[in-house]
This record gives structure tokens, C-alpha cells and sequence, in this order.
């Protein structure tokens, strides 16, 4: 569990290094293990920066790799006439890019105030470097993104130091990713998310979801109707049982109850089931409606990110990663359901890792798999059409023309299916349907996408289920036979359990339904806790189908996480129910709470609450209006809720509230405070600190530890544990 110290280090450093930090820390360390480990993890995410690499040694690195050029100029990936600015582009850095999250009203809200109070700033802004023209700041917003909630400008570490206004920029930046208000993610990743064409009722499965920024996507595209909870739900899924912690910590940003995380390889993902409403009782395999794919891969269009890649480029690294590229996408298009969408999508803009992975997949699954043109989905984006020629390479650097040129000591490195399609069958298979990014193209990292419909079984689909038909009787009787499977061993730390209520009989429930005036429609077996036996302390909440997931498939495959902490124990003298409400599940059930509970509080009231989190010191009543006086005069002492709706704006927030004997106060974590005091046009200078001066005295390489880049877990709520709670109920 965090502590607050805890919370203090994962600031200063990202949550990938916190983690390895506190794996070390917790272990007695074989050292050669650990190395080993790494240089493991390197392989497979070869675009990951080693534990030991700090960034400060970017600044020294050679951008050049003589391989890589001459790689790609004979692939031609630009034409020739673009190359020298494709390189010019690569050996920058990259610009900022985010995007505004969180409900539509919220989401609105927050584009005003960046466009307001951050943005005219900036663009009387130009910076100067030494001898140079002044370079004018502007925000681009992404034409391409929905709802225009998307923004890149150029925000590079050193500008945040010379520049006030960019400096308060990129704090707001931090304090809202913290919050869930805002996403830092590359322009060219928001992409592929945007073209699976999520909605709120789709089956989704994320195949390599780590560290979580599309899954982030997703689960905002699934909840894009506000009014009601998505009957589709997200299963993102890594290989990397640390890495699937980030996705943990991803989730809990956006408290759906509708995503579920897995740790699985992938290109040998299990078939799982799910209930079937044609026979009671009875199941049917589940097939997802929208997959991506968004494989490992060498990495080399994040060059700008990463220019540690310039010093150990090299054609190896693609050729080995085509063989899992092509298994995991084999294995996405199994489980997609006919009519179903599946992207694919790389950070190299190495043919191998792309066109001849999509090409191979093409050639297997004869027509019932086709690709897709997602262009007219991405209004304004420059792009590249996918490659329809290219020449695999050994690492000697020799390029072939046909497998057979291949020398046998290479035949095992560059494979047949790596080739291109011959030139007759190239109306066959629309490579050119594919999309490609480039660095120059809009000052971005490079990038790769695929979109594929799958429009009929696959071929050995269709041959397994007549094979099927003709086994099933067969099959019955021998299953009788059959001694039983041995229980799947799965690898990672043992995850606690996921304990279902049993009903409305459950024993705390009762007192949780009456106290909150649950309405008949709230489905207590969707509430479970993470142990067997003794006190619940923590009761979590997922959606319907979430939960038959979990029921039908949790032998099979090793969940990591799901839920919304919705209720938290507090056994609290002075509160008849002992339970809490937890602000992460609020959202979920607030539909769900009937009146006796909620305080329809007024904007200064709700100023005055958010300003006031001192728990041992809580706002004393009579520093209310008296209207919010009058409301909560006769409201029983502990958990409530606290409305507040801005009829002019549409702005509605929904906070969970604590009613002291003499006092009432919010609790939520301090991100979220300063997020609603923003929100509320209000004063939240006190969490706000100026440190443009100190900062802009502070060396590169520390300034650069100090960056947040995913954001950690937030401070627990203020005053979210029972001592604290005792104390309010002055
Ligand atoms: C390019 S990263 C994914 C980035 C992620 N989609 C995002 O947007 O944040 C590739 C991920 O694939 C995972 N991976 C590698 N091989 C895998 C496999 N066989 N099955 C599932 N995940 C795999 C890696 O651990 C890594 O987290």
C-alpha cells in the first residue's frame, strides 16, 4: 500500500523506476537475476529506457547511427526529397502534447480555464535563444481528436525554465494529470484509439496494454455517455506481471468499474466465455468487438523520446520482433467476433515490424479479414500511405530481394513471410490502406497504424466448428472420462481474491442500503471485497458484466485488478452504518443514493468546504449560508453526499462529504481539491506554490528528475482513515 513518504518518491521518479525501486527494496537481490531481468525487459520493450538511465545523459548522446540511414534511405520510408528534413525532425526534441479528460461538463470547463488563464499567456511568449530569433510559443490543437480536446506545443524542459507563464503551464499539466483532469501522451499514440471507434456498449480488449495511456483512451470512449454505465466493458491485458501495476494505477484515475486488468501472453491468450442470455445458465465463448494491438516493437519512430535508441539501433532488432507482432495479431483476429474492429499499431517505422506483419496476416486469413482506410476518421492529419515494397535485411546489412537470395546462415532471421507482396497481387491485399506517421510531418514522434474488420470466421475457424459439430457427441463421452485439468500455474505475485456478495442478505449490506437509501435498482452481487474471511474493509464495485467475466473466467486467466473502491470501512461511534463513501466509486453509485444523504450545498459553501481539509480542523458550521445550514440541520452525522450544479455552465460536482457534529467537510484527495477549486474559479493559491525562481536555478539533469511523467498514485484522501474520521466528529 502507499504511504504518503511513498507518495513524496514516486513524484521524483516515474512509476516504472518506483516500482523496480521497491521490488529491490523488498527482496533480498540476486544481483545477477535483476540484471538479467532487465536486460529481459529490455528485449521486450526495447523503447523503454534501462532502470539505470537517468536522462541526463540524453543531452550528450550523438544523434546519429549510420545503420539506421542507411536502413531506411533503402526502404525508402520518405521521399527523397523529405529525407533531410525527416532527419532534421528525428534529432529534436519532442514537443508537449495532452488531452482534457474527465466528464463532458468538467472536460469543457478545464478547455476554458487552459485556454483562458494558460494559453493567452503563452502566446505573448517568445523565446529566445542566444543569437536567435525570438521562436513564437503557439498550441496546435489536434483537428483530428474528438471534441477538440486535444492540444501539442513545443515545451521542452529548458523553455520551462526561461518562461514564467510556460512554467505554470506545465505545474498545471502535473497537478491535473494527478487529478484525472488532464493525459501528457504523444500526439501519435492518441491515435490508435481513436480509430478503433470505441462505444459504451463494446467488448474491448487491450492485448498489450502497458503502461496505459491508450487503455486510458479507451475506457474514456467507453464512458462516453454520461448518463448511464457502459454495458460493454475494457480487459487490458499485459505479459509483464510489474507493468500491469501501471495499468492498475491507470484505472484508478478514471474510477470505471468497467475495466478489468489481465496478465497473459497474449499471442496465447486463453478462449475465454461469458453468460449466454439464449440459455440460462448456460455460457458461450466471448468474442471482443473492438482489439487492440498495439504490440512490443524496436521502438525507432520514438527516436525524439528516446535517443538512447540512436546508440543501439540496429536491423536485428526489428527482424526478431516480427515473429511475436505477427503471433500476437494472429491470436487478436481469433478472438474478435465477425464485424468486430481490431487496430494494430507499432512506434517503428520498420516495414518488417509493419506492412510485412499486416501482409502476412492478410495472406493467412484469405477474406475474412480486411483492411480498413481509418484516414477519413483523422481529419487534417499529414500522413504517409503504407509501404507495398521494401527489402528485408540481415544484420550484416545486406538487403535481399526474394527469401531465396537469403544466405542459409540468415534463413532463420529473415523469414519468408517477411517479404513484400508480388506486384500482381498487390490490389489483394491494400497495404497502401495502412497509415504512417512521420516525425516532419507534424513535429511528432513516428508512428504506425492498421485498421482491420473482420467480415466472416477466420479459415480454421470455420473448419474447427464443422469438425466440432461432427466431434461433439464424441467429445461429450470422452470429457466423462477425462481425469480433471490440472489447475493452470499462473506466474507474478498471488493476487487476493475477488469475493462476490451474495445478495441483498449479505451480512453488511443491510446496514449500507439503509443509510444510503439505496434505490431497488442497485445490484448488491456487483459489490465484492478482496478476502474470505474477516472484516470487510474495503468493498469494491464492478459493472454486470465485469462481474460474470470474473465469475466465468477467473481459472483460466490471472486477473490483477477490477472494481471501484465505493464503500471504505470507518466504524465510526457517531455513524450507524460502517461504511464510508470513497470518492473513486462515486460516480458509479450516485444514481443509486436516494435524498436522505445528498446536500444540494451552494458554490461558496462548497468553496468553503474545499479550502477548509484539514481534517483535525474542519470548516465549523456556522461558516455556512444559512441555507446549507438549513440543509444539513436535520442530516444525521457521517458519510453524505455534496452536489453542487451550475445552472449557467451545465458544471455539476459530486463530492463525498462528512457531517461532524458541529462541522462539515469534503473528502477528497489533494489533487482533486485544488481540481474542484479550479473548476469553481476559486483560490487554491496555498497549494499552488510559485517555485519558477528556484526551479530556474536548479541544474537540467535534477530539474528533469522532477518531472512526473506518469503520474503516481494520489495522496489518500484527506483524512481517509478511521483515527482521522473519529477525530472530525466534533
Ligand atoms: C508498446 S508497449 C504498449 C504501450 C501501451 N499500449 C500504451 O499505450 O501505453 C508494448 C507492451 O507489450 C507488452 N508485451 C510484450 N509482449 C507481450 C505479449 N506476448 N503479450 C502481452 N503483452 C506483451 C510489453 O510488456 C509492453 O508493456
Amino acid at each position: 500500500m502507499f504511504c504518503f513518504n511513498n507518495f513524496i518518491l514516486v513524484r521524483q521518479l516515474t512509476l516504472g523506476a518506483y516500482l523496480r525501486r521497491m521490488g529491490r527494496r523488498n527482496r533480498n537481490v540476486n544481483k545477477f537475476a535483476q540484471r538479467k531481468r532487465e536486460r529481459r525487459e529490455q528485449e521486450r520493450n526495447p523503447q523503454e529506457k534501462p532502470a539505470s538511465d537517468t536522462r541526463k545523459h540524453y543531452e550528450d548522446i550523438v544523434r546519429e547511427n549510420a545503420a539506421f540511414e542507411e536502413y531506411y534511405k533503402t526502404q525508402k520510408v520518405c521521399p527523397e526529397e523529405e529525407w533531410p528534413t525527416f532527419m532534421k525532425s528525428l534529432k529534436e526534441n519532442l514537443p508537449t502534447a495532452f488531452r482534457i479528460t474527465g466528464s463532458k461538463c468538467e472536460a469543457a470547463a478545464l478547455m476554458n480555464i487552459v485556454k483562458s488563464e494558460y494559453f493567452s499567456e503563452i502566446l505573448n511568449v517568445k523565446l529566445q535563444a542566444e543569437g536567435q530569433e525570438g521562436e513564437e510559443i503557439k498550441p496546435i490543437n489536434l483537428s483530428w481528436y474528438p471534441g477538440g480536446l486535444a492540444w501539442q506545443l513545443r515545451l521542452s524542459r529548458t523553455d520551462i525554465r526561461r518562461s514564467e507563464p510556460l512554467y505554470r503551464l506545465h505545474n498545471f499539466l502535473v497537478a491535473e494529470t494527478a487529478a484525472g483532469g488532464v493525459s501528457r501522451q504523444e500526439t501519435v499514440s492518441m491515435i490508435p484509439p481513436v480509430v478503433l471507434d470505441v462505444q459504451p456498449h463494446h467488448k474491448v480488449l487491450d492485448m498489450c496494454a502497458a503502461p496505459g495511456s491508450k487503455t486510458a483512451q479507451l475506457i474514456e470512449f467507453l464512458h462516453s455517455d454520461e448518463e448511464s454505465t457502459p454495458t460493454g466493458f475494457v480487459m487490458a491485458n499485459d505479459v509483464d506481471n510489474s507493468r500491469c501495476y501501471m495499468l492498475v494505477h491507470q484505472a484508478k484515475r478514471l474510477n470505471s468499474p468497467c475495466i478489468l486488468i489481465t496478465n497473459h501472453d497474449s499471442a496465447v491468450m486463453p478462449s475465454l466465455v461469458m453468460s449466454d442470455d439464449q440459455s440460462p445458465g448456460g455460457t458461450k465463448p466471448l468474442k471482443f468487438d473492438r482489439i487492440l494491438c498495439d504490440v512490443p516493437c524496436s521502438g525507432d519512430a520514438t527516436l525524439r523520446k528516446n535517443p538512447d535508441i540512436w546508440l543501439k539501433w540496429s536491423t536485428g532488432n526489428g527482424n526478431n520482433l516480427h515473429g511475436i507482432q505477427y503471433r500476437v495479431l494472429r491470436r487478436g483476429c481469433e478472438l474478435l467476433a465477425v464485424g468486430g474492429r481490431l487496430v494494430y499499431s507499432t512506434c517503428s517505422f520498420n516495414p518488417v515490424e509493419n506492412e510485412a506483419v499486416v501482409h502476412r496476416l492478410l495472406q493467412e486469413t484469405g477474406d475474412s479479414v480486411k483492411l480498413v482506410d481509418a484516414a477519413p476518421m483523422l481529419p487534417g492529419l499529414k500522413y504517409h500511405k503504407g509501404m507495398t515494397y521494401w527489402r528485408p535485411a540481415s544484420k550484416d546489412m545486406v538487403f535481399y530481394e526474394k527469401y531465396e537470395d537469403v544466405p542459409e546462415k540468415w534463413q532463420t532471421v529473415v523469414r519468408p513471410q517477411m517479404f513484400p507482396p508480388k506486384p500482381e497481387d498487390l490490389d489483394k491485399y491494400n497495404l497502401d490502406k495502412c497509415i504512417r506517421i512521420l516525425p516532419h510531418h507534424q513535429d511528432t514522434g513516428g508512428f504506425f497504424v492498421a485498421v482491420f474488420e473482420k467480415v466472416s470466421p477466420l479459415p480454421w475457424e470455420k473448419e474447427e466448428k464443422v469438425q466440432n459439430q461432427g466431434d461433439e457427441t464424441e467429445k461429450k463421452e470422452e470429457l466423462k472420462k477425462e481425469p480433471p485439468k490440472k489447475k493452470r500455474r499462473m506466474g507474478g505475485y498471488r493476487e487476493d481474491p475477488f469475493v462476490f456478495f451474495s445478495g441483498d442478505s449479505e451480512d453488511v449490506f443491510p446496514s449500507i442500503k439503509e443509510y444510503y437509501d439505496l434505490n431497488a435498482e442497485f445490484d448488491s452481487t456487483c459489490l465484492l471485497t478482496r478476502c474470505h474471511v474477516g472484516k470487510k474493509k474495503n468493498i469494491y464495485l464492478v459493472s454486470p458484466v465485469v462481474k460474470d467475466l470474473v465469475q466465468r473466467n477467473e481459472s483460466n486467466i490471472k486477473i490483477i485488478n477490477t472494481g471501484v473502491k465505493t464503500f471504505v470501512r470507518c466504524d465510526n461511534k457517531n455513524m450507524t452504518c460502517p461504511f464510508r463513501l470513497s470518492q473513486e466509486g462515486l460516480q458509479s453509485i450516485t444514481r443509486s443514493i436516494g435524498p436522505k444523504r445528498r446536500v444540494r450545498i451552494l458554490k461558496e459553501d462548497l468553496i468553503t468546504v474545499l479550502q477548509n481539509d484539514n481534517p483535525s480542523n474542519p470548516p465549523d458550521l456556522k461558516q455556512f449560508t444559512e441555507h446549507t445550514q438549513n440543509l444539513v440541520k436535520d442530516l444525521a452525522t457521517g458519510s453524505c453526499v455534496l452536489e453542487y450544479h451550475d445552472e449557467e455552465s451545465n458544471l455539476q460536482l459530486t463530492l463525498v462529504g462528512w457531517r461532524g457534529v458541529h462541522s462539515l467537510r469534503a473528502y477528497t484527495a489533494t489533487p482533486d481539491t485544488v481540481h474542484y477549486l479550479r473548476l469553481l474559479g476559486a483560490d487554491y493559491s496555498k497549494y499552488d506554490i510559485n517555485k519558477f525562481k528556484k526551479a530556474s536555478d536548479i541544474p537540467d539533469a535534477e530539474a528533469d528528475s522532477t518531472d512526473v511523467t506518469e503520474a503516481p498514485e494520489t495522496a489518500k484522501e484527506n483524512g481517509a482513515n478511521e483515527t482521522e474520521v473519529q477525530s472530525t466528529s466534533s
